[in-house]
């Protein structure tokens, strides 16, 4: 067989063979996408370029470090079950892009094959379907296209299910997607949460934030790729997702002028996203000495950064998950690890302004005066949206857009990253509106945060402004609380692969 695969490792992450990775399969026709999805998310290449990406002659393997550590397989258009060199059963899901003005059989016989090997060799793949390139199409085009695809494939499915194999029943996930708007982050970021065994215990951490900070959405997004790993409860608007795809794009591209005055090269590895997997004795391992979660009867902020943290409260990979040698770590383990996350952070209802103020000022000293080790420098930014003048009335869809896209009032950063007016650009803005909701507004005055977690990880929040100006230290609080919680669960993912 020829030699189909190399292995490349993406930007942002240094291929660590010890780790177990979860593999993505990237299937579809030639020109269908694959290498452009792969390269604009993880690679961080304009959309424009990739027109000139070259045709992917074999399979490229990419490595790249979030939450979970990840492969990412691009494979050539015409790689068959047979060619792949390797059993579908490694993979958690597949991805088969196909052009959306591809209706015809060449593309739908490919996808249907995978579909059939994969239900005999791995039934409980992920199976997804993004129909790609859905911006060359107007509205009314692209669903009819989307909707035939869909039919299409059902009935190939449909006839060649016999009482032993019941292909109809395989769980496909179809998608619209394009390289050119957001459409593409929150389709990827929906095939990654099927991927996070620890999702749930994510969700409770940022539910927990929402509700002590009155924030309505949190997002825990991966800063490089700006996907989102988890986010609360509630629903998630395309608006709300774009508006911080945009923000995270913003920050990317001008956080690393902005250093403070201190400024020294570990500091520049903890801000920097692509700061490589966690190990042992990096710096950011979540393994080597970080802020540490405080004791169960810490109520001080001061004793966040306190290193005085029992070893015995950190998973370790003696704990009984992750000994079994499973590559994931096990719910019972992150069970472990979570099990002192949750306790509840303060609540603006239920403390007093002074109370207020002494978190603030206490939180503020402790990075002032107790000398935290260098490490310890988390860059977090703001941004007011402006609300529309109309919004308690009669939205006008225009200036929605414009409001939404032009988050231009002034700003405030604890850390002194930014500050002033700005506007938050990205080169999708012009495209991003297709995917606006253009009848939502943010009636009172909004505030969306940024805070980083870990060099992969950020935490965006939309907050009350009069609760984030008012109440800073206690939001500041609350964050501290979500990042324990992310690290650990983070450490846990991590040792649980050999990591
Ligand atoms: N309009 C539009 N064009 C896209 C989109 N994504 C990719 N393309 C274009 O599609 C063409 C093929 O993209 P590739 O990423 O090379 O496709 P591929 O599936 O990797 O192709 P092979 O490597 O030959 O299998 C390029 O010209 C891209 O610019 C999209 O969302 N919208």
């Amino acid at each position: 067989m020829a030699n189909y695969s190399s292995t490349s490792a993406s930007s942002s992450s240094n291929l660590n063979n010890s780790v177990k990775r979860t593999k993505i399969l990237l299937l579809g026709l030639r020109r269908s996408g694959k290498t452009s999805i792969q390269q604009v998310l993880f690679n961080d290449l304009s959309p424009k370029q990739t027109f000139y990406l070259e045709p992917t002659m074999r399979v490229v393997k990419h490595a790249y470090d979030t939450l979970i550590p990840l492969e990412i397989w691009d494979c050539p258009g015409n790689i068959t079950v047979d060619t792949l060199g390797a059993p579908l059963s490694q993979f958690s899901s597949i991805i088969f892009v196909i052009d959306i003005r591809d209706l015809y059989n060449q593309a739908i016989s490919k996808l249907v094959e995978f579909i059939v090997a994969s239900y005999h060799q791995n039934p409980n793949i992920n199976f997804e379907v993004f129909v790609h390139k859905a911006e060359k199409l107007q509205e009314d085009d692209k669903i009819e296209n989307f909707r035939q695809i869909h039919e299409r494939v059902s009935d190939r499915l449909l006839d060649i299910s016999s009482e032993e194999a019941s292909y109809e029943q395989v769980q496909l996930n179809f998608h619209l997607t394009s390289v050119y708007d957001h459409s593409l982050h929150e389709a990827f970021s929906r095939v990654l949460h099927k991927l996070v065994d620890s999702l749930p215990y994510l969700e409770d951490l940022l539910n927990g934030f929402c509700a002590n900070s009155q924030s309505p959405k949190a997002f825990l997004f991966d800063i490089s790729s700006r996907l989102y790993i988890a986010t609360d409860a509630s629903p998630v608007d395309s608006a709300t997702h774009n508006l911080c795809c945009d923000y995270l794009g913003m920050i990317n591209a001008f956080g690393p002028l902005y250093r403070s005055k201190v400024d020294s090269s570990p500091r520049q590895q903890r801000v920097t996203p692509s700061s490589g997997a966690p190990s042992e004795h990096s710096p950011d391992s979540p393994s080597a000495s970080q802020p540490q979660t405080p004791p169960p009867t810490a109520v001080t902020p001061t004793a966040i950064h306190s290193p005085a943290e029992p070893s015995s409260r950190r998973p370790s990979a003696s704990s009984p998950a992750l000994a079994s040698g499973r590559p994931f770590a096990s719910r019972q383990g992150l069970m472990q690890a979570g099990s002192n996350l949750l306790r509840p952070p303060l609540t603006p209802s239920t403390s007093s302004s002074s109370n207020n103020t002494a978190v603030s000022s206490s939180a503020s000293s402790a990075r002032q005066t107790s000398s935290p080790p260098k490490d310890l420098f988390y860059p977090s930014a703001s941004t007011t949206l402006s609300p529309t003048p109309s919004a308690s009335t009669n939205h006008s869809s225009k200036h929605t857009k414009a409001a939404l896209s032009n988050p231009t009032s002034g700003t405030s950063t604890p850390n002194g990253h930014r500050s002033g007016n700005h506007a938050a650009s990205s080169p999708n803005n012009g495209t991003a509106s297709n995917n606006v909701n253009s009848s939502y507004t943010y009636p009172n005055a909004t505030t969306l945060t940024y805070h980083a977690l870990t060099p992969h990880l950020a935490l965006l929040a939309l907050l009350p402004s009069g609760v984030y100006e008012g109440r800073r230290g206690l939001v500041e609080w609350n964050v501290v609380w979500v990042r324990e919680g992310v690290r650990e669960i983070w450490e846990v993912e991590w040792e649980g692969r050999g990591g």
